[in-house]
């Protein structure tokens, strides 16, 4: 289990996590959210041992991660971290970066672990290439693979598909998530996508104000917000009497006691996504169709 207890940190002139408390299991996948700057690369670095902590301890079972003052080299063998600039030997192949650590004492054994984990970030046709000739999605499947090469027992991803198109993302995630599982590794991942956390994080914590304002499961924090902020990392939302709503929430009908004004029709792919004014402040509602501007509608919360 990795433990951190009561860790705050800060850069010279920013102080960025304040008393920071949580646990992950072996095997779990857990997902840091928060906005830009609220500290969920830090977060990762400092449970890698790159900074020194101002106050408090973080565990991996009996060993106490610690920070420069205290190692000569950064970091330990039990975990890798896939940082956003991949560190990978340009002029090297795509087959030779991901074994770079793996044993040349059996260069068969070998051979079949960089294949094995070649096609866990599908990248087989760019097997024999130079690193140096990958697009910024490639390379970033390359760093993904030689991180999991010696099979660490934790996992550190910063935004780990952010450079991977939309066509690849997700037969890649399910791919790389799904054998993090069945090798019980132990997976922490720093994202702002919604689709990196839904359908694969066991636990998610959302960091605000240097603290832990949510944790829970996807589930618990979709269906259960309790504030905008968490809302808005799934989805668009409007508030009715306080209370946060989706747009797939509200429904627009024939008759209601709630009357608006359509402002703007989004399409959204499957639906459309309709721009409303209701008593002075802007709602929206999923619709099968787009609706002309300047209409009244009619629209209620779904039961
Ligand atoms: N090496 C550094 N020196 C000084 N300040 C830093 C350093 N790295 C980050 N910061 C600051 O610390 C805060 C947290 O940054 P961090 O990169 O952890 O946020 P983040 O949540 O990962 O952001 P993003 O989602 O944009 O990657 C920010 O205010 C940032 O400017």
């Amino acid at each position: 289990m990795l433990r951190v207890e009561q860790v705050s940190f800060g850069y010279s002139k920013t102080h960025v996590l304040d008393n920071i408390n949580f646990t992950v299991e072996q095997g779990e996948n857990l997902a840091i959210i928060g906005e830009s700057g609220s500290g969920k690369s830090t977060l990762l670095k400092l449970i890698y041992g790159e900074y020194d902590l101002e106050q408090g301890q973080i565990w991996w079972k009996d060993t106490e991660i610690k920070g420069p003052k205290y190692n000569l080299v950064i970091g330990y063998g039990f975990m890798k971290y896939v940082t956003q600039e991949f560190d990978l030997m340009p002029y090297t192949s795509v087959e030779n970066n991901i074994g770079k650590y793996l044993s040349r004492f059996n260069l068969e054994k070998r051979q079949q672990r960089i294949n094995e984990l070649i096609d866990v970030v599908e990248l087989k046709a760019f097997a024999k290439r130079k690193v140096k000739t990958l697009s910024g999605g490639q390379k970033q499947r390359v760093a993904l693979a030689r991180a999991l090469a010696k099979e660490p027992d934790i996992l550190l991803l910063d935004e780990p598909f952010s450079h991977i198109d939309n066509f690849k993302k997700q037969s890649l995630r399910r791919s790389v998530f799904n054998y993090l599982k069945k090798n019980a590794i132990t997976c922490i991942v720093a994202t702002h996508d919604k689709y990196d956390v839904l359908g694969f994080a066991d636990t998610m914590l959302v960091l605000h104000d240097r603290t832990i304002l949510a944790t829970g499961s996807p589930q618990e924090l979709y269906n259960n917000p309790k504030s905008g902020l968490v809302a808005s990392f799934f989805d668009e939302f409007s508030i009715i009497n306080d209370k946060i709503y989706y747009p797939h929430q509200l429904k627009i009908t024939e008759v209601s006691d709630f009357k608006a004004l359509v402002k703007d029709s989004y399409f959204n792919g499957k639906t459309w996504l309709i721009a409303v004014e209701y008593n002075s402040r802007t709602l929206l509602i999923e619709h099968t169709t787009k609706i002309n501007s300047g209409t009244e509608v009619y629209f209620k919360i779904r039961p």
